[in-house]
Parts: C-alpha cells; sequence; structure tokens
C-alpha cells in the first residue's frame, strides 16, 4: 500500500500548484504500476484546495489514473446539510435523489438522525455539533462545493458552526430552507432557534425557501392567508437579508392554483401552476430547494433555478399520484419518475438471454398494410407460431400511431414472455418501456443508446464487418444483427454479406448473432449449418410478414430450426 509517507517532498507548493515526488523505489514502482507516466505530471491545480490527502487516497485505493488535472471534468456539486430520514421521502434522502434527478453531485452532512415514516416522526437524535463541524470539514476542505443547501439544522450551535464555517470555505449560492415543522405537523427545529435563524443564517442566504408556517413563524406569527399576504412576507423577510425570497403557497386555502411568490428585492415573481392532487407530498419542500440549489450549482440564475425546480417537483407529483408507499396521510413521491413503470406491470421484461434470437420475427409496415393487418394481430401470431423475440420495423409510421401499436405490441409480448425491439426509434422505446432497441450503423450509435436506455434494456446491432462487431461489444451492445445474407426486397440498397461473410462476422464477435436478410423456410437450415456456436437464430421479415398466414409460415420456420444445429441451444 502506497501512503502519505511515500511522499516526501513537495519541491514546488504555492496557492496553483502543487509537484509532488516519491521518497523511494517501491513508491515509484507502485505509481508506475498505476500508468501515471511522469510524476512531473501530477500537478494539482486548484484555486481554492490543495488535495494531498484526496491524492493519497486514490492511491491508497489502488486508482488507475492520479489526478491528471486536464482530463478532469467539472461536476455541479451541491452540499447538502440536514437531517436523514428513514422513510427516505424528505430530509438528506429526497436532497440526493432531487440533486440525482437534477444531474448534479450532491454531498451530505447530516445533522440529525430522525426515526420517521409515512405517518410522522417517532424519533429525533441530533449530531454531536462537534461531528457536525468534521463533517462540514470534510466536505468543504476537499470537494469543489458550488452551492451549499439547508434543511434541518436542529440547534442554535449547528446553526452558529455552519455559519462560520462557510465564512472559511465561501461558496457560489447559499439556499436555505428553513425547516421547522415536518409535514406531519411534527417539529424539527424549535422556536428558541428563530433569532440565530434571522439574525446569522438569513443574511448569508442567496434565497430562502420558507413555506406559510415557517415565513409565518419567522414574522412572529404574522398571518398568512392570501397571495397579497404573501407579498408582504417576502419583503418583511428580505427585509432580514436573503437575497431572495421564495414564500411557498401550496398550504393557501381555497386555490386551485399553486401559488409562489418570489421577490428579489426589486420584482415579485407570481409563480402559479395547477395544483396537483396527491397524498404523495412528503418531501417536496427539500426537494424543491435542492433543486433550486442544483439549477444554481449549474450557474443559472435564481429566477430560472426556481422556475425549473418548480416544474420539476410538479412533474414528479404528477407522475406519482397513484404510488402506493406506507399507511400514513402522506408518501413520498419518485424523484427519478422511474418507479412505476415496473410496479404495476405484472409481466415484467425478463433478462435477454442468446436463445431469445432462435425465431427473431421484424414486422414491416408495408407488409401488414397489404394483407390488412394490424401491427398487434401480425405480432400475435408470429408468436402463437413460435416467435421468440420481436422487433418492430415500422418505418413509415407516424410516432403517435406508432407509439401506440407499440404499447399494444408490448402487452402482447410481455404476456408471453417475449422480448419485444423497437427498430432504430430509441425514443418510441423509451416512452413504451420496451425490451430494447436495434440500431443499424447509420442509427444513433449504440453507447449512446445505451446510455438512455439504462443497463437492463437490450441493445442489437446490424454488422457486416468484425471491426463493426468489435465496436458493438465496446459500446454495450447485447447481440448483432449480421446481413444480408442472402439477397433481399425488404431493404433498399443493402450489400450481400453471404454464409461467408457471416461467419467471419461470427467468429469475430464476442456477442450472440442473428442471421438476417433473405431468410425464409427454404434456406434457414443452411445457414445455421454454418455451426459457429455464436450463431443462435434468423430474423425474417417477408417470409413470415408478406404471407397469408403469419401463423402457419412462423411454424413452419419454427421446425425448421428446431431441426438444425443452432449454435448452444
Ligand atoms: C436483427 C436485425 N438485424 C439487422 C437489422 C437492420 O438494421 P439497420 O441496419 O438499422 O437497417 P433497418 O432495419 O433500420 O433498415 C435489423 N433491423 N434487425
Ligand atoms: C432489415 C434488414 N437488414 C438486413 S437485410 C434486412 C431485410 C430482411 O428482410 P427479409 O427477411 O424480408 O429479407
Ligand atoms: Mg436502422
Amino acid at each position: 500500500m502506497a501512503s502519505a509517507a511515500f511522499f516526501s517532498t513537495c519541491l514546488l507548493a504555492n496557492k496553483n500548484y502543487l509537484f509532488l515526488a516519491p521518497t523511494n523505489a517501491s513508491a515509484k514502482g507502485y505509481i508506475s504500476n498505476l500508468r501515471v507516466p511522469n510524476l512531473a505530471s501530477i500537478v494539482l491545480r486548484n484555486e481554492r484546495f490543495v488535495r494531498l490527502r484526496g491524492l493519497v487516497a486514490m492511491v491508497d485505493e489502488g486508482a488507475s489514473k492520479v489526478s491528471d488535472d486536464d482530463s478532469r471534468m467539472k461536476i455541479p456539486h451541491v452540499l447538502t446539510v440536514a437531517g436523514s430520514d428513514s422513510g427516505a421521502g424528505a430530509g438528506i434522502q429526497a436532497d440526493l435523489k432531487a440533486c440525482a434527478a437534477r444531474r448534479v453531485y450532491c454531498s451530505t452532512v447530516i445533522t440529525a438522525v430522525t426515526a420517521q415514516n409515512t405517518v410522522g416522526v417517532q424519533g429525533v437524535s441530533n449530531v454531536p455539533e462537534d461531528f457536525v463541524a468534521e463533517q462540514l470539514k470534510s466536505v468543504l476542505s476537499d470537494m469543489e462545493v458550488d452551492v451549499v443547501k439547508t434543511g434541518m439544522l436542529p440547534s442554535i450551535g449547528i446553526v452558529k458552526i455552519l455559519c462560520n464555517t462557510l465564512k472559511e470555505f465561501p461558496v457560489q449560492a447559499l439556499v436555505v430552507d428553513p425547516v421547522m415543522v415536518s409535514t406531519s405537523g411534527d417539529v424539527l427545529a424549535g422556536p428558541s432557534i428563530l433569532s440565530t435563524f434571522r439574525e446569522v443564517l438569513l443574511p448569508m442566504a442567496d434565497i430562502i425557501t420558507p413555506n406559510l408556517k415557517e415565513a409565518s413563524a419567522l414574522l412572529n406569527g404574522m398571518q398568512l392567508e392570501t397571495v397579497d399576504d404573501m407579498r408582504s412576507a417576502a419583503r418583511l423577510l428580505h427585509n432580514m437579508g436573503p437575497k431572495n425570497v421564495l414564500v411557498k403557497g401550496g398550504d393557501l386555502p381555497d386555490s386551485s392554483d399553486a401559488v409562489d411568490i418570489l421577490y428579489d428585492g426589486l420584482n415579485f415573481y407570481e409563480l402559479r401552476s395547477p395544483r396537483i392532487r396527491t397524498r404523495n407530498t412528503h418531501g417536496t419542500g427539500c426537494s424543491l430547494a435542492s433543486c433550486i440549489a442544483a439549477e444554481l450549482a449549474k450557474g443559472y440564475p435564481v429566477v430560472s433555478a426556481v422556475k425549473v425546480a418548480k416544474r420539476y417537483v410538479e412533474t414528479a407529483l404528477g407522475y406519482s399520484k397513484e404510488i402506493g408507499i406506507g399507511n400514513g396521510p402522506q408518501g413520498p413521491f419518485d424523484h427519478l419518475l422511474r418507479l412505476k413503470s415496473h410496479s404495476q406491470d405484472c409481466h415484467r421484461q425478463r433478462p435477454f438471454s442468446p436463445s431469445d434470437l432462435f425465431l427473431y420475427a421484424v414486422t414491416d409496415s408495408r407488409m401488414n398494410k397489404r394483407w390488412g393487418r394490424s401491427i398487434a394481430d401480425a405480432v400475435k401470431a408470429a408468436i402463437d407460431g413460435g416467435a421468440t423475440i420481436v422487433q418492430l420495423r415500422e418505418k413509415d409510421a407516424e410516432t403517435k400511431d406508432f407509439l401506440e401499436s407499440a404499447k399494444a405490441c408490448l402487452r402482447i409480448c410481455r404476456s408471453h414472455g417475449v422480448p419485444l425491439l423497437i427498430n432504430d426509434r430509441v425514443d418510441v422505446a423509451i416512452a413504451c418501456d420496451a425490451d430494447g432497441v436495434h440500431v443499424g450503423q447509420s442509427d444513433m450509435p449504440a453507447h449512446v443508446a445505451r446510455t438512455l436506455l439504462g443497463p437492463e434494456k437490450i441493445i442489437g446491432v446490424s454488422c457486416k464487418t468484425p471491426e463493426q462487431a468489435q465496436q458493438a461489444w465496446v459500446d454495450g451492445a447485447d447481440y448483432i444483427g449480421c446481413g444480408g445474407v442472402y439477397p433481399t426486397n425488404t431493404k433498399e440498397n443493402n450489400t450481400t454479406v453471404g454464409l461467408d461473410g457471416l461467419k467471419t462476422v461470427c467468429t469475430a464477435s464476442k456477442l450472440p448473432v442473428v442471421a438476417i436478410g433473405g431468410i425464409g423456410v427454404s434456406n434457414a437450415g443452411a445457414v445455421m449449418e454454418i455451426g459457429v456456436p455464436n450463431l443462435k437464430g434468423v430474423a425474417v421479415v417477408s417470409a413470415l410478414f408478406d404471407r397469408e398466414s403469419i401463423l402457419t409460415e412462423t411454424k413452419k420456420l419454427h421446425s425448421v430450426l428446431l431441426g438444425s444445429n443452432v449454435g448452444g441451444t
């Protein structure tokens, strides 16, 4: 293990650069094992912090790359200073999820641990003040924090520690969510803290985000019942020192809209949106403030940050209306808009298996039109005949119609345990939650599709050469479609690779392969006879869908394939 002792000499240290040299041969060996070509390149350039500790930690962990400034990408960074919510709807957990959803890095300083669920807060244990200080120093002395966002600050001491630490380690912006009472009505910061908020914290804030109760508490119990009251409150709170005040009117009685007032000392902005009627509002305040912090960390001005944050929370609330977590009156919502598609669906996507490629049915809108069938009917017939995977290749369809058909086909496919892929259209695959996509060399690159679709979706790539097959593997594809093996009328200007070309691609490929192009009942056996283990099946368009009976033709092809030597199955 390399450690700090290996770095004895600080050749030059000033505000901007720190050069390190190892003390002995074993350190040099260690460094060269890490493929750092030149020690002089270990230059840590940072206006604010010298990262010796971070560097040694990286070396200790055997990281393969020691800090190379030019290749480091600055990621917007929010530090949340808040309490933990064991139910994970609010607090630190909400902040982490909101920042992840907004694509911002989020570090955490925990001020208190709450035992909490959808019913209420059953217990609170404050983190010792010294340890809050230690967490703050750890993060702020090493990581480049852009914006600090505060939530539950349960003691006067913690507020003071935070403010003093921020003077030592200044950040671009401070977002203060003056949490006092949880959504369930439990007290999270008592009234004794109000004067410290007013005198110490608020003057440092770039924006504060009180709800009506919090605004009222900060203003000595002022009645807030109308939008005009909110404007007055925003002005009075602004007089306490924060640069911007967002008074949230979520609790305003008798309003069909959710109205928030933003005041920057000059202008009032009345931000209105339709009120979303849902039980799942636990954590909206924390999430809104975190999202504002995230947008500020990206460099957006306050007004845009607040508008984006409001839109984000509304979208998530609307999406999460039917989600049922916990039995209490206030449930959490889904920050990442990802939970629903899997929960309601009794027929979920199952993991991809190469043997799925055995009888691969590829639809064609023109053929279905010619035979007067819907895509869904065609898909159903192919599955009944033995298709083991289906691809919707609807080149002429309008997007709206295509999406509706895809949803209908997905229901059929899922109920039969058959994967459904979408040709070319990654957007449609995402919109209907299909099992994956098939892309060609001139379509969206597979690595981009993988980023958009996530790790579990199936991605197939068309390849005619070993180089393309290698690239498909590197890009994270699951299988390769190789062809046209034989001449075809289905795809124009498509060069034919023949059985030899197919064999060359299969041999070069680390991925399973399906053959395509001019394949049908008469020649499927010959294709499979080339006898390479990773050739797993045939993909067929016209031999199934340009026929009177899809069912009959699929059954015939199925029995031909069963009689042939399909690699590895
Ligand atoms: C299984 C399978 N293999 C190859 C293709 C062809 O895809 P691509 O090269 O993108 O051409 P189009 O199908 O988009 O015309 C495929 N669709 N399926
Ligand atoms: C989409 C595609 N990619 C290579 S050949 C081909 C068309 C296959 O259609 P058919 O099975 O009717 O020959
Ligand atoms: Mg394509």
